[in-house]
């Protein structure tokens, strides 16, 4: 724990994470307080851009030195993320598995743990959905408003984390966000009141600090989490962004097995033999597909 400090005053140094950033200037939490600074000019000379989720020392009343990232988003612009909550709805819209998993595969490829959090489930029957990312191994909450637990536990999960949630509009965000931000009590007021708003004016990103250790970041009017040029996974990369794959990897007869359509592939008798959903197999080959199409330029960005 760090003594109270002057962050202004000469000599002093402060480590703090950056909850907030707009228009260079950056909002430090620290254990001497809450803060804006600049940043050094030097980080804009070399490329470099402190990010909502950085931890920073600051020097002198200026963002001297960022530390190192454990990862980062693009969009929204999120560093050190511990999970990202996708939520799907069981109707309307309807689950997009291939979608789902393709997020899924960048949060494990960028060291973010997913977690599937279903509503709607009083519109539709979510077991099948849930018996399928349960046998992957990706945590699940089933939220019912009828049964207050169900909310709890999703809030529970955020104490002590970093955390984010993504999904399609019309997926029940705002509502879900509504509903724990009672059970949460996130500080700085309610987030759900500057979700809907602005949307897709604004593109940068905010941690709210939650009771109890932890962060959940919004990004104010936009909260949908994009695939992008940034977000390609690497064809050899990818059966390793499938966690319920790892058994199997390293077990085909060939080394360099795709899983695709190989003889003996360990992968595919998994599914044949019901170990591996089959849906999610089917999301690697689609996958798969289109990472082939992918030139080295395309790849560089990551
Ligand atoms: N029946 C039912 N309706 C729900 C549930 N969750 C959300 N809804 C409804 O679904 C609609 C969309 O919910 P929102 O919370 O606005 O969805 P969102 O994901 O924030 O959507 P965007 O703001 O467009 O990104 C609203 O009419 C909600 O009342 C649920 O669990 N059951
Ligand atoms: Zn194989």
């Amino acid at each position: 724990m760090q003594t109270r400090i002057d962050p202004m005053q000469t000599g002093s140094v402060l480590t703090g994470t950056i909850i907030k950033a707009i228009g260079g200037l950056y909002t430090v939490e620290s254990p001497s307080g809450v803060f804006d600074f600049r940043a050094r000019g030097i980080f804009r000379n070399r490329g470099q851009s402190p990010m909502v989720g950085d931890r920073v020392q600051v020097k002198n009343g200026v963002i001297d030195q960022l530390l190192p990232r454990k990862n980062n988003l693009i969009r929204p612009p999120l560093a050190n993320l511990d999970q990202l909550l996708f939520v799907v709805s069981m109707y309307k819209p309807a689950p997009n598995l291939l979608l789902l998993d393709k997020f899924i595969a960048i949060a494990e490829y960028k060291q973010i743990t997913p977690i599937l959090v279903v509503t709607k489930a009083d519109l539709e029957d979510p077991a099948p959905l849930v018996e399928i990312y349960q046998k992957a191994g990706i945590p699940v909450y089933v939220v019912e408003y009828a049964i207050p637990r169900t909310v709890d536990a999703v809030a529970a999960c955020l104490r002590g984390k970093v955390s984010a949630f993504t999904g399609n509009s019309g997926a029940g965000k705002s509502t879900l966000l509504n509903a724990i931000d009672a059970s949460l009590q996130l500080e700085t007021g309610s987030i759900s009141e500057k979700l809907g708003r602005g949307r897709h004016t604004t593109r940068h990103a905010q941690l709210y600090p939650v009771q109890g250790g932890g962060y959940v970041a919004d990004t104010p009017g936009f909260s949908t989490f994009e695939t992008n040029q940034y977000d390609i996974i690497r064809k050899e990369e990818l059966a390793g962004c499938f966690r319920e794959f790892a058994p199997y990897l390293g077990q085909c007869r060939f080394q360099d097995c795709c899983h695709t359509a190989e003889r003996n592939c360990a992968l595919r008798q998994a599914v044949e033999d019901g170990e591996i959903p089959r849906s999610r197999y089917e999301s690697y080959c689609r996958m798969f597909e289109e990472a082939k199409g992918l030139k080295e330029w395309e790849l560089k960005k990551n």
